[in-house]
């Protein structure tokens, strides 16, 4: 079976040049609260977009974070290249504003089936070209806390595109689905992120899941809801290896400054 790597360098200030996978980042930004990191976020993404309500946040919280600053500075210099969603939640004077400065707007008012994150998603997939969306992955910025509903269609959203590398983020942690067509090797960056962590088999039982790099590492072990989950784990050391005969969700905390 292939191996999967996984690293959060989009964490760090500056990605190193000869990280594996070398990957290409797209941003989609929701509804809550933007995270302290969201500018890093921006800078790392090649590809920004706004998933309705999101632009509000983007409109009104993103020059709170540079408070020295001229309030319309940052906001032409924080641009969504796409806002994409059932235009709810935008209000008309960002939409206004984004459109006067070249955004693309994208209406989806006629679909009430999918959310507003798996439109951008779709989006995304549809525009990248074949060749590169093995190497795209896309980075979800307040997609955890918040109201359970929105939380839970937000991880549907993980098995939807299970082939496509996405991670879900709030100030506190990031989730991304482990697929079971591989095996993963997840390499910690310390200087941002653990030691707390889970391994958690939404959706279906996993009979068999191993790992190494774990303080309650699992050893063919059987996780279900109801049963064990692997929550409250810790990661001692740079690396940590699972293989699972299910899909996986893997969390792991985000460091305060
Ligand atoms: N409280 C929240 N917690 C987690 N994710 C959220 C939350 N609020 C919004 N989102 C995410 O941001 C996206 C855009 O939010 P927005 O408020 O525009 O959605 P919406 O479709 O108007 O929601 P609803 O009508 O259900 O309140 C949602 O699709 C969801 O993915
Ligand atoms: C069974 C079922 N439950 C809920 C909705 C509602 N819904 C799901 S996604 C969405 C769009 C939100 O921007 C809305 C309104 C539905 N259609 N079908």
């Amino acid at each position: 079976m292939d191996l999967m790597h996984h690293s959060s360098t989009f964490l760090l200030p500056t990605i190193p040049l000869h990280h594996r996978p070398s990957l290409t980042y797209a941003l989609v930004v929701l509804n809550q609260t933007l995270p302290r990191f969201a500018p890093l976020l921006w800078k790392h993404a090649q590809l920004r977009l706004c998933a309705d309500g999101g632009a509000n946040r983007v409109f009104d919280e993103m020059p709170l974070l540079f408070p020295e600053e001229d309030a319309s500075d940052v906001r032409r210099r924080y641009k969504p290249d796409v806002i994409n969603g059932d235009m709810d939640s935008i209000r008309k004077e960002v939409l206004d504003f984004y459109r006067s400065l070249g955004t693309k707007i994208i209406d989806k008012s006629h679909d009430q089936d999918t959310t507003d994150l798996h439109k951008c998603i779709t989006y995304i997939w549809d525009f990248a070209p074949d060749a590169n969306k093995s190497s795209l992955c896309i980075l979800v910025a307040g997609a955890l806390g918040g109201r359970y509903d929105h939380e839970m269609g937000n991880l549907n959203v993980l098995y939807c595109f299970s082939s496509l590398r996405i991670v879900l983020l709030s100030d506190d942690s990031l989730i991304y689905l482990l697929p079971r067509t591989h095996h993963h090797e997840i390499h910690i960056q310390t200087s941002v992120e653990g030691p707390h962590c889970g391994l958690i088999p939404i959706g279906v039982p996993s009979r068999s899941s191993t790992t190494t790099g774990l303080q309650w590492n699992l050893n063919n072990t059987e996780m279900r809801f109801g049963g064990l989950i692997s929550s409250s784990n810790i990661v001692v050391g740079e690396k940590v290896t699972v293989q699972s005969d299910t899909d996986l969700l893997w969390t792991i905390s985000i460091k305060k400054l």
